[in-house]
């Protein structure tokens, strides 16, 4: 297989791409990361593949979740260690009350781009280029910091070789033993009802543990987790500069992350992003937006899995609560009468957003729960597996949606909103939603 060339790319015209004033700073960039080392190793990215082939065969169930858009400040131990804690519980809810394998992928180290619906932002009568994300710009309103600058894509891998290094130490340490679950959490269980019904789970747990220890299992089986990481494949220099081939197989691997994923607005069939990742043999996701037809999905797998391999594609669709009973089911009754496998997953997150009177934007939690029941109904209605979902998500106790257990309301929204584009469940709302998938779940 062979990988094209950025000016191959680029000739296709790809959406969502920053515009770089100083080519040679970018040649440079782009030279920077060619040199450096594989964030992850391909071998990584087919143990992925297998274990999606799981949830696209109904016998595993996909949880990815992470930040909107992470940032180049919060790479700090306590932002990973916060988000890692809330998937971590998420997953032992998940795993634990519907008797399910959970595949436990972030949406981090590596989320620095994001496609916007405007060019630019104007606040005040002051017109700048919207912000993209910390790969592209900065987040400050001034010229300066809006600028498109491409030696920001360096710093994109050293953040994320940050993360991930912290990842893979506390995932491998003993941070996410099994044993450790009621540590997550201790500080809210204490002050919130999910955190109580949570603390409930984890002296189930331990019992169950206690059993099988003294049934003569090894405790230590639970010390580690499988963990990977994955973000949207938005910007070309960025993915095409750490697209390597794997001396193992010789076929190319996007090494930036695990799991890459294209964009509802690049998804285009004759278009950059698809050409680039029907290259590599990492597993790959697309998401599906409400105008996606069943012969636009047929021909995105034709593209992207042409040798149909278990565990290659994963579809997450974002309907919207009010559209996901009307367009989901044509959509993967045609998909799969044709013969596709793909894992399908919901994200209940983006066809949900909206903005408050009071300026901010986000997304009602009872929403997001409404999309996901209604993904549940559609697949139980067609007999096929609701693969997983993809959340935006926090482990800080932010207020950025609205709803949930606490009762945010639009007022509140100013007490903590720290996203720097869109709205992400807090601690307590991802676990309430673990909570009700996992009944979703073992109702099947
Ligand atoms: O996360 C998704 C998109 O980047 C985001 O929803 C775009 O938001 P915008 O419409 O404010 O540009
Ligand atoms: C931009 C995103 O989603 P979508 O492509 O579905 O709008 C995202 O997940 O960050």
């Amino acid at each position: 297989m062979t990988i094209p060339s950025l000016a191959d790319l680029h000739a296709l015209e790809p959406a969502q791409q920053p515009t770089y004033a100083d080519r040679a700073a970018v040649d440079s960039a782009v030279s920077r990361l060619q040199g450096m080392p594989p964030l992850v190793f391909a071998g990584e990215c087919d143990n992925l593949r297998e274990k999606l082939a799981a949830v696209a065969d109904g016998k595993a169930f996909l949880l990815q979740g992470g930040d909107c858009a992470e940032t180049f400040d919060g790479v700090t131990a306590e932002n990973v260690r916060n988000k890692l804690r809330v998937l971590l519980s998420m997953a032992v809810v998940l795993t634990y009350a519907a008797s399910v394998p959970v595949v436990k992928l972030g949406r981090m180290a590596g989320q620095y781009a994001k496609p916007r619906s405007s060019d630019n932002e104007t606040r005040d009568g002051v017109t700048l280029p919207a912000y993209r994300g910390d790969a592209v710009n900065g987040f400050a309103f001034t010229p300066e910091t809006r600028r498109h600058d491409p030696q920001r894509l360096v710093e994109v891998y050293h953040a994320s070789a940050a993360t991930l290094n912290l990842t893979r130490a506390f995932v491998t340490g003993g941070y996410a033993d099994l044993r450790q679950m009621h540590e997550w959490n201790t500080d809210f269980v204490r002050t919130s009802p999910v955190g109580q019904r949570y603390e409930r789970i984890g002296a189930e747990i331990d019992r169950a543990l206690a059993f099988m220890e003294a049934c003569g299992a090894n405790p230590d089986e639970f010390h580690t987790v499988d963990f990977h990481s994955s973000h949207e494949a938005l910007l070309l220099e960025y993915e095409h500069a750490m697209t390597r081939i794997d001396s193992r197989t010789e076929k190319p691997y996007d090494v930036s992350g695990h799991f890459l994923w294209i964009g509802e607005r690049t998804r285009q069939l004759d278009g950059a992003h698809v050409e680039l990742l029907s290259k590599v043999s990492n597993p790959i996701g697309v998401k599906l937006g409400p105008t996606t037809s069943p012969d636009d999905a047929i021909a995105l797998a034709e593209r992207l899995d042409p040798d149909r391999i278990p565990g290659r594609l994963t579809f997450i669709t974002r309907m919207g609560a009010g559209k996901i009973r009307d367009r989901l089911p044509e959509l993967v009754e045609k998909v799969t009468a044709s013969g596709v496998r793909a894992a399908w997953v919901c994200d209940p997150m983006h066809g949900n957003t909206f903005e408050t009177e009071n300026g901010f934007k986000t997304r009602e939690f009872d929403d997001v729960i409404d999309e996901v029941r209604g993904f549940f109904e559609v697949h139980r209605s067609l007999g096929t597996w609701p693969g997983g979902m993809h959340v935006e998500l926090t482990g800080d106790d932010v207020t950025e949606c609205v709803g949930g257990g606490a009762a945010l309301s639009a007022a509140d929204l100013s007490h903590r909103y720290e996203s720097v584009v869109d709205p992400r469940l807090n601690r307590a709302q991802s676990l309430e939603l673990a909570f009700l998938v996992s009944e979703m779940l073992s109702q099947r």
